[in-house]
């Protein structure tokens, strides 16, 4: 018999590498259930019928943003691990949740607790390195680069530098084959790789005068995100508005 009280879970690209994953594990949930799965070619309208609570997204980043307008117009909550948002996409989506108040999402660039902590260890690290470049390891079938989590990354590295008033990392480079020194994110370098095998990993390399420390997360399987998107599926009703990372629901 079907558990009343259990929340009622959609998954959006359910077929895809994650998506899997994530079915594998509501399923698994005693509190959660697997209410709707959508993917490529399939009405979303499924959701509404279904009575879905919270919808996981795990699709693509070109019809990421059709999807949650989707949601947040039928006022379900959404969890979202598709990656291509910029300061662009989340404005339009706080601009949607601003006519919707009660609806909340969560975008998260990685929901693998490892890269949460990594990202943050290298956000701690930034200001006492003179040098500091990305490098992203992905499986060949990524559409995005480089990665929403070393642009992430890159990012914190940034903002960490620049209110410490630390500059540029230094480099006498003056010749160069077009992206050789990897994409210029906020004045940080980072490098995407593509190799088959691998899954989702990436290092962050500091460096200063005699010493350098890597700060290195790999996600073997596709299942070190489960963990993260089902805490985000069970807090993401009591949290109205935009949420970007899992942080706070990390208490980080
Ligand atoms: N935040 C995080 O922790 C993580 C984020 N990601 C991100 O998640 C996204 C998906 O990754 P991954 O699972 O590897 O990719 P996959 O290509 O394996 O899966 C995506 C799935 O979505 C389907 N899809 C495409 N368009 C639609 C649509 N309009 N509606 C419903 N389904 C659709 C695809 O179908 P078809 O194949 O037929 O096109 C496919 O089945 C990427 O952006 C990736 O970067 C990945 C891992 C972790
Ligand atoms: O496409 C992937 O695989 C991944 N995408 C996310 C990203 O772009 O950061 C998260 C993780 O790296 C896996």
């Amino acid at each position: 018999m079907a558990d009343k009280t259990a929340l009622r879970v959609g998954v959006l690209g359910a077929k895809g590498k994650v998506g899997q994953a994530i079915c594998d594990a509501v399923d698994a949930a005693a509190d959660l259930e697997l209410a709707a799965t959508v993917d490529k070619g399939d009405d979303l309208d499924v959701f509404v019928t279904s009575g879905t609570q919270v919808v996981v997204d795990f699709t693509h980043p070109d019809v990421v943003m059709g999807n949650l307008q989707f949601l947040i117009e039928n006022g379900i909550h959404a969890v979202v691990g598709t990656t291509g948002f910029d300061d662009a996409r989340l404005e339009q989506v706080r601009e949607w949740l601003a006519a919707k108040l009660d609806v909340g999402v969560l975008i998260a660039p990685n929901f693998a607790i490892g890269a949460v902590l990594s990202m943050r260890f290298a956000q701690a690290a930034a200001r006492f390195f003179d040098s500091v470049e990305v490098i992203e390891l992905h499986h060949p079938n990524k559409a995005d680069a480089p990665s929403g989590t070393a642009y992430r990354t890159a990012r914190l590295i940034a903002e960490a530098r620049a209110a410490a008033g630390v500059g540029r990392s230094p480099d006498a480079t003056s010749t160069e084959l077009d992206g050789a020194r990897g994409a210029d994110v906020d004045g940080v370098r980072v490098h995407s790789v593509r190799v088959a095998g691998l899954v989702a990993h990436q290092e962050v390399l500091l460096g200063t005068q005699g010493e350098t420390l890597t700060i290195r997360h790999d996600s073997i399987d596709r299942s070190s995100f489960a963990p993260g998107v089902l805490l985000g599926v069970r807090e993401i009703g009591s949290r109205p508005g935009l949420t970007v990372g899992i942080d706070p629901l990390l208490d980080l």
